[in-house]
């Protein structure tokens, strides 16, 4: 028997599939996972891969990319597949031709007719007996790929071709894969993953699955008890108490999830969460502080320095505050690439000497990264050197902030090496370069394009965003905090499409009506589900936060002392 796992990246297509096999073999059946942990079991699918991803072929079009996918699938098939069919095995692929169709067709947008017969031919007739489409909603689906990329030390802006498009392409493959389940179902099983436990979704597909290899005509797979619907705040200051009540909810699920939901969430209930994880998850905590300079955030920040460096000195982003400077002298030795990248826009005589204790230290790179916003000779002697060393992608990234000729000079030799890196340094910036940059990537690297236009206010961005915004929410991220009139129209338009990113946009405004009306519709129409809530409770505690007097801030004890976290 044959078995596919389908679904948009991070929908947990891997973690179940892995789940399935191993329990199939200790049910006794002879298993082959095609794809076991992930990696392809074919070395030429592995390498075909490996060209797909590669995010220096910016200018792979679709139809090159579609084949080298198929040829992937053909390889697995030939080399891995039908081998173990003519075993006898139930082999199991995560992934097969039909994430072909929904990338090209439904996400790249070319014709679904058109896609047929390779794909009729890269399968040899072979198409799998049961597809098993893990569905997700693609925010949540980000979320827990941005977690586990943070637990396992993984950039989580490391450069892949995967991606660049936008988080639209997720979007317009879940729906391809939707309407593929849709007409087949006799092959298709549908399994949700936002709100359900793995272990009860393991059992319902080891359900469906020992019921077909029994031969028993397969009913549908049980269907989990219908959610109820959440019940959708009817004012923002509902708000912070449904979406408390949710993340009671994740925790006990997912509790790594609770606590990185918690990120940059300045306030008391946040806060109060923070002190009960922190014992379970010190580094996650903590890196939940990231943008937050309360009395608190430093306390926590103090009390784990030595338990997570990494993490503290990550905490710190790139605050200006003696305490932060405080804590990266004595985190430099731990962690000199978070203490390093943290000095970004820091011209101080402080900053200047954890510079220049860690090139006698050998981390040229990180101090080049760290360099951005910064023009005077020394930065610009250390950039040449990095130049000399082939260090091209850390030099760029220092470039970030700079708008002198020389700094588009320096880009326009780098992006030969390091294009990617290069175009993310021209954020928020307006010069003839980056303007340049923006026109020749619009297609290529939409997704970097769109973020590039942070906070800018010029035609050409307005005119970048009305393009981009049915296709990809990144247009709606880079008017963050706009309360200009073509945000505002964007935002209202695109508020069905891209509900978490208009709201998440409105963070650091003033709460009013026209915010209120218009994070409530996002929840009315996402049934107030997490991933929105989330979004909305973060503008609703910047907003308090930022009218607050301080100690209010600060978790009490009962008797009304500030309270001090502990291990
Ligand atoms: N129900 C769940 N509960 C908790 N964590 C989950 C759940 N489903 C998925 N995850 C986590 O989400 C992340 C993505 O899952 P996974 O790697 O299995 O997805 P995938 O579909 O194989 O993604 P990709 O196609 O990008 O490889 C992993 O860190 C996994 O542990
Ligand atoms: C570029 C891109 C691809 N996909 C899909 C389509 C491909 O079959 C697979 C390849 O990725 P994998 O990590 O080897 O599973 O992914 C996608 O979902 N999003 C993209 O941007």
């Amino acid at each position: 028997m044959f078995i596919d796992f389908e679904g948009i990246d991070g929908s947990g297509k891997t973690t179940l599939s892995n789940l399935l096999a191993a329990r199939l073999s200790r049910l006794g059946y002879k298993v082959a996972h095609a794809r076991e942990g992930g990696e392809l079991r074919s070395p030429i699918a592995r390498r075909i891969r490996e060209l797909t991803r590669d995010s220096t072929l910016l200018e792979m079009g679709p139809r090159t990319e579609f084949f080298l996918n198929l040829a992937r699938d053909a390889q697995q098939l030939e080399e891995v597949i039908i081998p173990s069919l003519a075993r006898g095995e139930v082999c199991i692929s995560d992934r097969y031709l039909y994430s072909q169709l929904a990338l090209t067709g439904g996400g790249r947008g070319l014709s679904p007719g058109s896609l047929a017969a390779p794909c009729e031919l890269a399968s040899q007739g072979v198409w799998p007996d049961l597809v098993i489409l893990v569905d997700v909603e693609p925010e949540l689906a980000r979320l827990r790929k941005r977690l586990g990329k943070s637990q396992s030390g993984r950039a989580a802006d490391s450069d892949s071709r995967k991606g660049l498009a936008g988080a639209g392409l997720a979007v317009r493959m879940r729906e391809s894969f939707r309407e593929m389940a849709r007409k087949d179902p006799s092959r298709w099983i549908v399994i949700e993953n936002n709100d359900v436990p793995l272990h009860v979704l393991e059992q319902q597909l080891v359900d469906a699955v020992v019921t077909r290899l029994q031969g028993r005509k397969s009913a549908p797979p049980p269907p989990l008890a219908p959610r109820a619907a959440a019940p959708v705040p009817r004012t923002l200051d509902e708000v912070e108490e449904h979406f408390l009540r949710a993340l009671d909810e994740v925790e006990t699920r997912e509790p790594q999830l609770a606590v990185w939901l918690l990120g940059g969430l300045p306030g008391f209930a946040a806060h109060q969460r923070r002190l009960s994880s922190v014992e379970r998850f010190p580094g996650l905590t903590v890196r939940s502080l990231i943008g937050l300079e309360d009395e608190p955030a430093w306390a926590l920040r103090e009390l784990l320095a030595e338990v997570v460096p990494r993490d503290v000195a990550a905490s710190l982003g790139v605050s200006h505050a003696p305490q932060a400077m405080a804590l990266r002298r004595r985190l430099c030795t731990e962690a000199p690439a978070e203490v390093l990248s943290g000095l970004k826009f820091n011209d101080s005589a402080e900053a200047w000497s954890l510079r220049e204790w860690a090139l006698r230290e050998g981390h040229l790179s990180n101090v080049l990264c760290g360099l951005a916003g910064l023009e005077d000779d020394t930065a610009w002697g250390l950039r040449e050197l990095g130049v000399s060393r082939g260090l091209y992608a850390d030099v760029a990234r220092g470039l970030a902030g700079l708008t002198s000729e020389r700094a588009d000079s320096l880009r326009q030799t780098l992006l030969g090496h390091a294009r990617l890196a290069v175009l993310r340094s021209t954020d928020g910036l307006d010069t003839p370069f980056a303007r340049r940059l923006r026109g020749a990537l619009e297609n290529k690297a939409r997704k970097v394009v769109l973020r590039s236009l942070t906070g800018l206010d010029t035609a050409e961005a307005w005119a970048l965003r009305e393009r981009g915004a049915p296709l990809t929410k990144e247009a709606l991220d880079s008017v963050d905090g706009m309360d200009d009139s073509r945000a505002w129209r964007l935002r209202e338009a695109f508020v069905r499409r891209w509900p978490c990113t208009v709201v998440s946009s409105l963070r650091g405004l003033p709460l009013t009506e026209r915010v209120e009306t218009l994070v409530l519709h996002a929840l009315e129409l996402t049934g107030s589900r997490l991933p929105v809530l989330h979004k909305a409770y973060g503008l609703v505690a910047t907003a308090h936060a930022a009218t607050l007097p301080r100690e209010r801030l600060m978790p009490r004890t009962q008797d009304g002392d500030p309270a001090q976290p502990t291990l």
